[in-house]
């Protein structure tokens, strides 16, 4: 073809290859990127794709929800990101690190300072024959930092009192509430200042007003230390009350829900807009709300217009022709 065919100059085509070669890296400025993140399980000869190519930015110091339903591959998620498990492909980078090529050693850190855990069961976050003070102390003796021993026992008084369970500081996990328990929890996930800290269903089993208080622990995690938090949840009361929750469909993610505090400009009456928005991935893929699509009537195909500010999708009016 030449250029007078395509209209297009050779000057042309080498600005838009600079263009592409100059644009920054997909997720260069967010502290965790996961990039056409795949993990397959195999079992019994059969596959089952827990994440199909799902891709995620979070930025340094967000708060967000994971939200989706049963099967959907939140967990798997977290195991990946937690460096529990490997993914099958894809990418995966939380500050800095590389979780698909990272050494065992280099893994074993990562768990223990890079990102912190809390778990639904708090069996699984607290040694039942510590104190809370000893399980708050006991991942910095493991980091084998250069903190002396009075050092380590001030940051875990301070965490302590920081989530509100310093009289809970001689107490065993049995002899705490479940509430309590989760709050610990989340002192020891600090205790070597994480970059991150997952919490998977950590009002799980909890009733609503000790939700609410284990789910203020965290934000106030989030805005005092600046940790950067992902929470799963089924709790919509978790879900409503952060800036960001992100959906998660068949392995990707499929929706985001951003909330803003608006001022009205006459009554100066704040309140919270939440607003819903389909992810676009890399390949130009979006996944339509399946509420949307049924209620008219769209499969396999759509007709696509482009307007000067935004793109129709119609039914396809040769169906059935
Ligand atoms: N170790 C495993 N071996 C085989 N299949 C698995 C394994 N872990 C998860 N899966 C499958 O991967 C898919 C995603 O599971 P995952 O636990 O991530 O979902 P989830 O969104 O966390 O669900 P829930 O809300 O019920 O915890 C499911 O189909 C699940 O059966």
């Amino acid at each position: 073809m030449t250029e007078a065919s395509t209209g297009v100059t050779l000057g042309e085509l080498e600005r838009r290859a600079a263009a592409r070669r100059d644009r920054p890296e997909y997720g260069h400025d967010a502290l965790i990127t996961c990039d056409r993140l795949v993990r397959i399980f195999s079992t019994d000869g059969v596959e089952v794709q827990a994440l199909q190519g799902l891709d995620l930015l979070v930025r340094e110091g967000e708060l967000i929800a994971l939200v989706g339903a049963s099967g959907s591959g939140k967990s798997t998620l977290m195991n990946v990101l937690a460096g529990l498990d490997e993914p099958t492909a894809g990418a995966a980078k939380v500050a800095g690190c590389d979780l698909l090529t990272m050494s065992a050693k280099d893994r074993l850190r990562y768990r223990r300072e890079v990102v912190g855990f809390v778990w639904q069961q708090t069996a699984r976050n607290l040694l039942p024959y510590l104190s809370a003070v000893q399980n708050v102390t006991l991942p910095m003796q493991l980091a084998g930092r250069t903190r002396k021993k009075a050092e380590r026992a001030a940051r875990a008084e301070s965490l302590l009192s920081l989530l509100e369970v310093a009289d809970c500081r001689d107490r065993r996990p049995h002899q705490m509430s479940g509430g309590q328990q989760q709050r610990v929890s989340i002192a020891v996930a600090l205790a070597n200042e994480p970059s991150v800290l997952l919490a998977d269903e950590p009002t799980g089993e909890l009733d609503s007003q000790t939700a609410e208080q284990v789910f203020a622990a965290l934000r106030m995690a989030n805005q005092e230390l600046g940790t950067t938090i992902l929470i799963v949840t089924h709790d919509q009361s978790v879900a409503s009350e952060v800036s960001r929750t992100v959906a998660i469909r068949d392995g990707r993610t499929s929706t985001e829900t951003l909330r803003r505090t608006e001022v009205d400009a006459t009554t100066g009456q704040e309140s919270v807009v939440a607003r819903e928005y389909a992810m676009l991935d890399r390949a130009g893929r979006l996944q339509l709300p399946a509420d949307h699509t049924e209620a008219l009537g769209m499969r396999v195909r759509v007709m696509l217009e482009l307007e000067a500010d935004h793109i129709g999708i119609w039914p396809d009016d040769t169906a059935g022709h």
